[in-house]
């Protein structure tokens, strides 16, 4: 085709024999191991898996090409064969929509009425306050014991977003045991795992036809995301809207209305919803505290912060955006500890010419948003915990300074950044402001070890187990 007369062909990159050597590593740690072949061939590189072609994006101006300059035709996704065999997920997923088609559209406008514009922020405030004072609850109730941060994070935040969703709590946080939220967390990490990495056979065609490991687990995982939302999907259904306890209408009420989505559709839009509000952001705050306890000097310097904003009273939301130290704090977590190191895969929907390379339809790309937050070029310090480094700085969350791309950019961005911002503000600010927190057999925090896991999201590898204490002077009477 004339527009791509003149370039060369796919963009440089490891041959068969050195990916097969890199394989492992590329399973277990790929955003290290993108980040080594990016010193090797450059930036922009390619290469084959099976018969997969892709495409990795290393720099912050090769993410723009991808992600603006030709942000229409790299804003596919790939379908994992596994996704392709649950039930009810054609033409309704906001994640893994093949194409930014008219059901994508669709569900992300309601979810910008319902979760993500300023407005429906607003609308939320109180779901957020009630949500985190059960937190604060539920951790007062335990003072003095030993507490595992990521469940508490990861309930509440699924209450938040649950509640933004059908107006109903998925867990009852006071009553219920910590293994209510392991079963669900565990259907999250089964879900992202399922859905993001890709099995053997999505590189090998020639297996779809003998592929019954792919459906048994799909099926596996339809029948809990069913258990999760059906009764919930069909109460409201039955009830016409009635069983909604607010006078406005939720995300549930308005996708029944619109009546295009099936039970299992709704279901699974539900699910995705859940997991992109809970899992990045409750690796954030789980890190987040994890750098604060490392360096005590930057946790007094939050917590006067908070001391001279909030002057005594209880924690108010709206004030927190005056507690500029603190979200450098965030900025710096997001940076240092990027939740999704590679995002989520995007895929090239036509053949299309970048640096003068070919890209072929469905080629599948991968920017490396680790590497580029981690790279010496662009970063002073680029590995050390560092706030200061986003206090006089122009830099923001929001997808227009390519070195820094935690939540994406262009048209597949995370449409929750700044509910994600929030939250963690809220969360973690309600932790340091009402708790002092050590850790078990008073070993000292400065060596909270800060080793890595990757799981498609990038958590830390040992839970984080805390002993918290009430703050009295906090707890307004
Ligand atoms: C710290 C927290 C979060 C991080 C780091 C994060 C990060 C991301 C990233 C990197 C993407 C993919 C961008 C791309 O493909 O280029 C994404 C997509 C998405 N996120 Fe988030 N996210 C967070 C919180 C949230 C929250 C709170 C919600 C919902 C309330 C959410 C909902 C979504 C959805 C629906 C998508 C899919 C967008 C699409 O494909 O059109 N995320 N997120």
């Amino acid at each position: 085709e004339h527009f791509l007369f003149g370039a060369r062909q796919l963009p440089p990159g490891p041959n068969v024999l050195k990916v097969l050597w890199y394989l492992s590593r590329l399973i277990y740690e790929p955003h290290i191991a993108l980040q080594k072949l990016a010193k090797i061939y450059g930036p922009l590189l390619s290469f084959r898996l099976g018969n997969q072609i892709m495409v990795v994006a290393s720099s912050p101006d090769i993410a723009r090409e991808f992600c603006k300059t030709h942000d229409r035709v790299f804003s596919g996704r790939h379908l994992p064969i596994v996704y392709r065999n649950l039930p009810g997920t054609l033409d309704s997923s906001v994640v893994l929509s093949p194409e930014c088609g008219k059901s994508w559209k669709l569900l992300r406008s309601i979810g910008q009425n319902c979760v993500f514009s300023s407005k429906a922020m607003e609308t939320n405030a109180w779901i957020r306050k009630e949500k985190v004072m059960d937190m604060v609850n539920h951790i007062r109730a335990r003072g003095g014991q030993v507490v595992h941060l990521e469940d508490i994070m990861f309930a509440t935040l699924a209450n938040i977003i649950s509640s933004a969703l059908t107006s109903r709590n998925l867990f009852d946080i006071e009553r219920q045991e910590m293994d209510d939220y392991k079963q669900m967390m565990a259907l999250v990490n089964e879900v992202i795992e399922k859905t993001t990495t890709l099995g053997s056979v999505d590189f090998l065609p020639i297996l779809k036809g003998i592929d019954f490991w792919s459906k048994g687990k799909a099926m596996n995982m339809y029948r809990k995301i069913k258990l999760t939302w059906g009764h919930i999907i069909n109460e409201r259904r039955i009830s016409n809207g009635h069983d909604n306890p607010r006078s406005t209408q939720d995300f549930l009420d308005i996708v029944l209305a619109d009546g295009t989505f099936s039970e299992d559709q709704i279901g699974n839009v539900l699910m995705e919803l859940l997991i992109g509000a809970t899992d990045s952001t409750t690796i954030t705050t789980v890190w987040l505290m994890v750098e604060l306890l490392r360096n005590q000097e930057m946790l007094s310097r939050v917590r006067n912060e908070l001391a001279q904003t909030i002057e005594g009273n209880e924690l108010n939301e709206s004030l927190l955006p005056q507690c500029l130290y603190f979200q450098a704090c965030i900025k710096e977590t997001l940076r240092l500890h990027v939740p999704a190191p590679l995002l989520v895969p995007h895929r090239a929907t036509e053949t299309c010419k970048v640096n003068n390379y070919i890209i072929p339809k469905d080629s599948m790309v991968l920017v490396n948003a680790w590497g580029i937050a981690r790279d010496p070029n662009y970063w002073e310090d680029a590995t050390s915990f560092k706030p200061e480094r986003f206090m006089d700085s122009k830099i923001g969350y929001r997808g227009t300074h390519f070195e820094y791309l935690p939540f994406g950019t262009g048209l597949r961005m995370c449409p929750g950044s700044s509910v994600a911002f929030k939250n963690i503000q809220m969360l973690v600010g309600s932790l340091l402001y009402y708790f002092d927190w050590s850790l078990p057999n008073g070993k000292d925090p400065t060596t909270i070890d800060t080793k890595e896991k990757y799981v498609t999201t990038l958590k830390k590898e040992k839970p984080l187990l805390l002993t918290p204490k009430l703050r009295e002077q906090n707890i307004p009477s």
